[in-house]
């Protein structure tokens, strides 16, 4: 991507997040994928973005975290939110776009993170990491440890979660990916999640 083409851009990936959080849409750029039969399926950009860029939300049914089970646990993202424990449950497979994006905690190409506009009710938003070319798999860190994919030389074990989730919080400075952008406007609160 040319430096001239980044150095232009003027919308603050947070207020293209906040514009699509509220229409409660995927923007276009990505398409699902059949990647192997041990992964499933993923999610492949058709068009590319920048390091930084806003992708998609994770959307789905929020709710407050009790002791329930997670009947589809593959689709369920747990998160803090001022000393609240909440839950997006995107089993729907209409839900969102994000719910196909893969785990790897090791060379991920994006970074999930919540964002509260104004204040408001927290979303998780998935920004790029790096420049993203058409036709590449998104991945992000779920930020869970000891995921039965994380280690090959084991038998998969049945009663690890493998849903995203997080292991503790992250406060601001923000990622590599968004450190030194200075365009964050001041009614947004950003959280990493992993
Ligand atoms: C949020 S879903 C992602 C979409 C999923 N691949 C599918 O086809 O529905 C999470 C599930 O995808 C699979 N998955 C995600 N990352 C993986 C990886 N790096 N290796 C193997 N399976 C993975 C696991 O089954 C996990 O429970």
């Amino acid at each position: 991507m040319a430096k001239s083409q980044r150095r232009n851009r003027r919308i603050s990936p947070y207020h293209i997040a906040e514009r699509w959080c509220g229409l409660g849409e995927d923007q276009e750029g990505f398409e699902k994928k059949f990647i192997n039969d041990d992964i499933g399926h993923g999610l492949v950009t058709n068009k590319p973005f920048l390091k930084g860029d806003f992708l998609l939300e994770y959307r789905g049914i929020l709710s407050i975290a009790d002791d329930q089970d997670d009947e589809n646990a593959d689709y369920v993202f747990h998160f803090s939110h001022k000393s609240t424990e909440y839950r997006i449950d995107a089993s729907d497979s209409n839900s969102c776009l994000a719910r196909w994006v893969n785990d790897d905690h090791v060379h991920p190409n994006s970074i999930m993170k919540k964002v509260a506009f104004d204040n408001n009710s927290p979303h998780l938003c998935l920004f790029a990491l790096v420049d993203l070319k058409e036709g590449v798999e998104l991945t992000y860190d779920y930020g869970v440890k000891n995921l039965p994919w994380r280690q090959p030389s084991l038998e998969k074990e049945k009663n690890i979660p493998s849903s995203p989730s997080l292991e503790k919080e992250k406060t601001i400075p923000s990622s590599p990916s968004l450190e030194k952008e200075k365009n964050i406007p001041s009614s947004v609160s950003i959280e990493i999640l992993n």
